[in-house]
């Protein structure tokens, strides 16, 4: 009798199951999003028309397929965001600087405009701000929850024991490795030009280089070690964004399954690979009592001093910071180099201004980080390097509470995509010879003349802006000092300007750059 009233039952709870299922769906694909989207829409702002489920992103890879490069007419012009971001810039004409568009069915409040920026970071402390939920869930292989995406205490407990390793003090150890690692690439070189291939391609190589170097300073691994690692995230990188995705879209992970599936087999290898770095290197550290020389060892240390503030990272915090920068640290700190060295070669008249400084400021003395900060028009050239090709094309933030901008609400929840390379390139802020390379305009201003001074954010902004500047700046005077010393360089003819982005901004092709060894 039981039993029968329990099949009885059985296709009423099954209803029952089904009917909160497509709820809870519903609530999540259709009547959340739009809640946001009126809440939003209720403030004024425009922007193009969504359609279920994929929000704008086939306009947008429409909008992306249709942009060409390589005309020879590219080849120096640097006026970029209409061919790494058409979407945005068509977009814009019609809406202006603060707009909505949709990744699937999440909204995102467009900005490019820095007085909203400033006026919305300005009721917002670092800890308050979130990184979109659906990035957050799309690059966890990547990142998992290191710094770049933990939030609230959470996030300020990661600061507060990575901040103090990025201290110049602490930088300071590292130059001599980053000497040897260029140095040897640099050998390379010259092998390649003695033996008639003057050609080399830049990009491939700094990437390389400053691949080995982040493993060395970060994690103290050796060149072969190095190199795996380097490998499986180079790898990871490909899988995540060389092919077309549906970030945003309900169930967007099952429409390219292989992709997913082999993101997540290589996330799980780098996490084992990291794991046993940090064990052995935590044996390491109880039987020795060498001061920590890398980022790795010096986070170790933080991460002892435990009580007081709470300042620990479990192993596996240590491994998503060490993912982090491995991600943030090399490649952006790369492409500066790389783009630097693009502009150097059809400039060559900066070429010979920088030649001169590093004589005037190193002379025949040996690199040391304490000489660096007397190269202060290389520290302009940099600065308009990240103008003009910022390696992180864009800043990502989700409100976590109302923010209220003038009598503006932005809602709790909002996701929000700041977009770098509009800023960088807007007459309005920067005048009528934004897209010149000039790096003067650095001289006397730390923001290039810029307007308003959340118009120029290669770094980002407010508390959460990048902690490893220090060691790009570090990086980037040595690795350059060493190459101008040795070489002057020319455009390759075969190299055609595609700047893109793949989660950094790069040239897709390469940088093929034709060297003459200097005597
Ligand atoms: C040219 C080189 C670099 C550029 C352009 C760059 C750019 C950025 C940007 C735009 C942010 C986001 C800030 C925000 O949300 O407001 C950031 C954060 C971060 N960067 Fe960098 N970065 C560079 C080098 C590095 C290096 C060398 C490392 C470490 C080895 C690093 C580690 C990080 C970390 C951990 C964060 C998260 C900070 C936080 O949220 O508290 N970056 N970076």
């Amino acid at each position: 009798m039981e039993l029968v009233g329990l099949y009885q039952s059985f296709p009423l709870a099954t209803g029952f199951f089904l009917l909160i299922l497509v709820w809870k769906l519903l609530f999540c694909c259709w009547i959340s999003p739009t809640l946001a989207y009126l809440k939003l829409k209720k403030n004024g702002f425009g922007g193009p028309s969504p359609s279920f489920p994929l929000g704008n992103i086939s306009d947008m890879t429409k909008k992306s397929k249709s942009i060409s490069f390589g005309s020879s007419l590219d080849i120096i012009n640097h006026d970029i965001h209409s061919k790494v971001f058409p979407y945005f810039s068509m977009w814009q004409k019609s809406y202006g600087k603060v707009f909505i568009y949709w990744l699937g069915t999440e909204p995102f409040l467009y900005v490019a405009e820095p007085e909203f920026l400033k006026k919305m970071s300005s009721q917002v402390m670092g800890k308050g701000w979130g990184k979109p939920s659906v990035f957050k869930f799309d690059r966890k292989p990547m990142f998992g929850n290191g710094l770049l995406m933990t939030e609230g205490d959470e996030w300020v407990r990661h600061r507060h024991v990575i901040a103090p390793a990025f201290n110049p003090i602490n930088l300071k150890v590292m130059a001599s490795l980053m000497v040897e690692s260029t140095t040897n690439m640099l050998d390379k070189w010259s092998s390649l030009i003695n033996s008639g291939n003057p050609e080399i391609d830049v990009e491939h190589e700094i990437t390389a280089t400053a691949g080995e170097i982040i493993a060395r300073t970060s994690f103290g691994l050796s060149y072969q070690n190095g190199k795996i690692v380097l490998e499986k995230l180079r790898a990871l990188q490909m899988t995540l964004f060389m092919s077309n995705r549906f970030v945003g879209v309900p169930f967007g992970k099952f429409l390219c399954p292989k992709q997913n599936l082999e993101a997540r087999r290589l996330g799980k290898e780098i996490d084992q690979l990291f794991f046993s770095i940090i064990t052995d290197r935590k044996k390491l550290m109880k039987s020795s009592n060498v001061p920590p020389q890398d980022l790795l060892g010096l986070l170790l240390k933080e991460s002892q001093v435990e009580g007081g503030l709470g300042k620990t990272l479990t192993s596996g915090e240590l491994v998503d910071e060490c993912k982090t920068f491995f991600f943030g640290g090399h490649e952006t700190t790369a492409l500066a180099i790389t783009w630097t060295l693009l502009l150097l070669a059809i400039h060559p008249e900066w070429q010979t201004q920088l030649r001169e400084e590093i004589k005037e400021v190193i002379g025949d003395k040996e690199i040391d980080a304490s000489l660096l900060s007397g190269l202060k028009k290389m520290g302009w050239v940099l600065s308009e390097i990240l103008r003009l090709y910022p390696s992180a094309p864009n800043v990502q933030r989700q409100a976590r509470g109302d923010i209220q901008v003038n009598d503006l609400t932005i809602p709790d929840g909002t996701n929000m995509w700041i977009d770098v390379v509009a800023m960088h390139h807007d007459p309005n802020l920067w005048g009528e010879d934004v897209n010149e390379f000039k790096p003067q305009r650095f001289k006397d201003d730390i923001n290039g003349g810029c307007k308003h001074k959340m118009g120029y954010l290669p770094f980002g902004f407010g508390a959460r802006m990048c902690v490893g500047r220090n060691l790009t700046f570090m990086e980037y005077k040595i690795v350059l000092t060493l190459i101008l010393s040795r070489f002057s360089f020319t455009l390759s003819p075969n190299y055609s300007h595609s700047p893109s982005i793949m989660l950094s901004l790069r040239p897709i092709h390469g940088l093929p750059l034709i060297f003459h060894q200097l005597c």
